[in-house]
């Protein structure tokens, strides 16, 4: 156990108790879990396959694997599980589907899917009440995080839109069992639900689980919270780290509190905090500190760290926005070449994604590599989706989600009707719904012209499902796109043209990759399962061993690190977000702040602008509040003069160190000034 300091050693070794490392960032918390991964495997003996370490984001959960194999070799991991919350509840919920009243090959909805279900379900004058459906969305999506069922949630609902979107979730839930589906929420509400009705199963479970370890868990909500809980059981064989001073997800539910929650369930609680960073260096860790000494605590913790005072944090003002992505980018050139670093050792973060495109823009103008983390992958994308959703029908008829994806997609006169007729019918037959579609039974309950245009779809899958058997896989799927009228389809579908277009050429480029694995001699049947397998993760991965600048936003950001950091947009109604002003939600923003800056390593550049372009117009914009916050002795401004609003004053831009300082004085001055007669 080298490398680790006292605490956190105890913290590795400890397992007499359920216990809590309550640290800030960059202590080494994550750094704890992994150590104790193989301590739990290489000291004590545990079989790999009866631990399991979670957390919230693909990324984090990436991370933590790969930190773990440098500490075991592929051996001492088999069975581990280090993953999402949502990957272990998808396990779960996969072995355990009969008892869930699921049949095998279960769909899981991405939040695209579930909006359109919830569409489908609506009347018509709230079709395309694109607000409302969000709104629904949400909420049910917080009803289930908060683990109410339907009948609870309409018995609660005290005004019409409550009771409204209470009986849309009643029904979203049925429907979602009639596709044999199940959304994101479900993945942890469904093995919440399952242990506490199935004691048996749930007793299986514990028995296979013998370990649990949460990171971030200051963002675990309710129904994860109830998961970790029954998991744990009374063994309480707990590990959980986390840091209540980055909980940015109460919007999604999560709860500070249950940091609190976990002293009153296990009177055995064991604490320990870590209070030395390991990551930053003490100006970066000051302005955290300070920045976050804003909000109450009940807890104290002040980090230190041995890494030496480090450079002033940069505040660049720009002109604007574009200006900005300029002076970012070339800013980042000049530090690359001055100091041989490595793209790879630069993020841009954001409070927002939309924030993302003007850097994008300018990175590739200059050819710099770069990805966005966590943004929509090219398998997320509807028109992938749907091309992929007519091969993997061609070569499996029973999967339903796939044929309910594209029976109307483009338009066939398929309509829900028929669908719902179809499902129920197949249901009670336990059939497929293509299977179905052939039944004499179902004469009798769909129309001749529902029924012919039914027939007509699936018959022709059928024999295109034939000559998949035999010909190139990227002549049947140019065939079918060709077919099915994909690209006018996506012409008239899609709001302009260069969307459709781009969309497009999205499809082409599956297209072609599909001809390489083709020329591998790989048929359709074996490419489906290949991209569907297809591990998100590893092809993620892929993008990361590259040499490339990472863009994402903050909540993206969260227990990741990097050598230099930058955070743009630092300004009112972008950090904090425009929505989000009242109290609570401040604090919460400001945790994010905090997230943002403890990510940084060595150098940290904060940017704003004078005006910004939002909605197609430009306008005005204010430093955030959260600058004026920070220590001014360790900022350097830089770049055009804040003071615009009174161009007397207009000063000169400061170019030597002095001159930067006292203008950096001055800027505080005036922030502070204009932020009080607010
Ligand atoms: N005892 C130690 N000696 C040397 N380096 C350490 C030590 N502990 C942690 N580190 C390093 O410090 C950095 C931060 O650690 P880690 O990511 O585990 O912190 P964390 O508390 O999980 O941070 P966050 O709150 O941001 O998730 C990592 O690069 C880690 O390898
Ligand atoms: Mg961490």
């Amino acid at each position: 156990m080298t490398a680790l300091n006292a605490p956190q050693r105890e913290a590795i070794r400890y397992i007499d108790s359920p216990l809590l490392v309550l640290a800030g960032a960059g202590s080494g918390k994550t750094r704890v879990i992994t150590h104790k991964i193989a301590y739990l495997i290489q000291d004590i003996g545990m079989n790999p396959k009866n631990i399991a370490a979670v957390t919230f984001t693909n990324k984090a959960a990436r991370e933590m694997k790969a930190r773990v194999s440098q500490l075991l070799n592929s051996k001492e991991t088999r069975g581990l599980t280090v993953s999402t919350f949502h990957t272990l509840g998808l396990n779960i919920v996969r072995k355990s589907h009969k008892a869930l009243g699921y049949k095998t090959g279960m769909t899981i909805m991405d939040s695209q899917d579930s909006a359109g279900i919830l569409r489908d379900l609506l009347d018509d004058d709230y079709k395309p009440d694109k607000d409302f459906i969000n709104t629904a969305q949400h909420t049910i999506s917080r009803w289930k995080n908060a683990l109410i069922l339907p009948e609870e949630a309409l018995a609660q609902a005290n005004h019409d839109t409550h009771l409204q979107i209470a009986q849309l979730y009643a029904n979203y839930q049925k429907q979602l069992k009639a596709y044999n589906a199940v959304d994101f929420d479900d993945l942890i509400a469904l093995p919440v639900l399952l242990f506490t009705e199935h004691p048996d199963i749930r007793e299986q479970w514990q028995n296979e689980l013998r370990y649990l370890l949460v990171d971030e868990y200051q963002d675990t909500n309710t129904s994860q919270y109830q998961l970790v809980r029954l998991i744990t059981g009374v063994r309480g064989a707990l590990t959980v780290v986390g840091d209540d001073d980055q909980s940015i997800y109460a919007w999604r539910g999560a709860q500070p509190e249950n940091l609190q929650q976990l002293t009153k369930d296990y009177p055995r609680l064991k604490i320990i905090k870590l209070e030395q960073n390991y990551r930053s260096s003490n100006r970066i860790l000051r302005a955290a500190n300070r920045l976050i000494a804003n909000n109450p605590h009940t807890i104290i913790k002040q980090l230190w760290s041995e890494k030496g005072l480090g450079d002033e944090i940069r505040v660049l003002c720009a002109r604007d926005d574009n200006d900005e992505a300029e002076r970012v980018v070339s800013e980042l050139i000049r530090h690359k070449f001055q100091h041989r670093t490595q793209f790879k050792d630069y993020a841009i973060l954001y409070r927002g994604n939309h924030q993302s495109r003007l850097f994008e823009e300018v990175l590739r103008t200059h050819r710099i590599p770069y990805y966005i983390s966590g943004g929509t992958s090219f398998f997320a994308r509807t028109e992938i989706k749907d091309i992929m959703a007519y091969l993997r029908l061609l070569v499996n008829h029973d999967d339903d989600a796939a044929f309910i994806r594209i029976a109307n997609t483009p338009r066939r006169e398929i309509g829900t009707t028929t669908l719902e007729k179809l499902g129920t019918y197949a249901n009670s037959r336990r059939i497929s719904l293509v299977s179905a579609s052939f039944e004499l039974g179902l004469e009798s309950l769909l129309n001749s012209r529902a029924l012919f245009h039914l027939r007509h779809f699936t018959r022709w899958v059928i024999d295109m499902g034939y000559r998949a058997q035999r010909e190139a896989p990227a002549t049947i799927a140019r065939e079918v796109v060709t077919l099915i009228g994909y690209k006018d389809w996506l012409r008239n579908s899609c709001n302009d043209v260069k969307t459709a277009d781009n969309r497009m050429e999205n499809v082409e480029e599956l297209l072609s990759w599909l001809a390489k694995l083709g020329e591998q001699e790989k048929n359709l049947t074996e490419i489906v399962s290949h991209i569907t397998l297809m591990d998100m993760l590893e092809r993620q991965n892929e993008e990361n061993e590259m040499d490339s600048v990472a863009l994402m936003t903050l909540h993206a950001a969260k227990g990741l690190e990097f050598p230099h950091v930058f955070i743009v947009g630092m300004e009112e109604n972008l950090l904090p977000h425009q929505n989000s002003t009242d109290e609570a939600s401040i604090l919460e923003e400001r945790r994010l702040a905090y997230v943002g800056i403890t990510r940084a390593q060595k150098s940290l550049i904060m940017t704003l602008t004078q005006k910004r372009r939002r909605y197609g117009e430009m306008i005005d914009t204010e430093p955030s509040r959260f600058l004026q916050e920070l220590p001014a002795e360790d900022l350097l401004w830089e770049g055009m003069p804040l003071l615009t609003k009174h161009p007397h004053q207009r000063q000169s831009v400061p170019k030597t160190e002095a001159e930067k300082k006292a203008t950096g004085a001055a800027h505080m001055a005036h922030l502070r000034a204009m932020l009080e007669k607010k």
